[in-house]
């Protein structure tokens, strides 16, 4: 599968939680979420973050898959929560695209606490 075919699946799963915003709590699991705002939707996704690591650090591969598409729609459901748009995020990645991350750490400026 390309990579432009994932970004498709992203943007088009951030499509439907969008809509969901004003859909009925009862009917959509999205709507439920997004109605209890960004802090619950965040602590959702750290919850669903840390169950995905504890199977990557077991080494359970088929498990990290299904936590890991869990991590992703709970990602999209904060972004939506929050008002981040999978748009902000892509420009972010482009504007990053090619510059190692040793080398950005080490233009950082120095840290006077350290
Ligand atoms: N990809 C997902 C997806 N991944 C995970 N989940 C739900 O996320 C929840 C997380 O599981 P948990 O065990 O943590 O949930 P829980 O503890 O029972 O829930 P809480 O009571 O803690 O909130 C489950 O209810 C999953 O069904 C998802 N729900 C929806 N989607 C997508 O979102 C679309 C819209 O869904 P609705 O908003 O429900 O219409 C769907 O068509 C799917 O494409």
């Amino acid at each position: 599968m390309s990579t432009e075919i994932n970004a498709d699946i992203i943007n088009h799963l951030y499509d439907t939680i969008l809509s969901r915003k004003d859909a009925d709590p009862n009917v959509s699991y999205s709507a439920k979420l997004l109605a209890k705002g960004p802090k619950k939707t965040a602590e959702k996704f750290g919850e669903e973050a840390v169950e995905c690591l504890i199977e990557c650090a077991t080494g359970n591969k088929k498990e990290l898959i299904t936590e890991s598409a869990d991590v992703l729609y709970h990602l999209l459901v904060m972004w939506v929560s929050a008002g981040v748009s999978p748009d902000d995020v892509w420009q972010e990645l482009h504007r990053r695209e090619g510059t190692s991350g040793i080398a950005e750490k080490a233009a950082r400026p120095s840290d006077p606490l350290k």
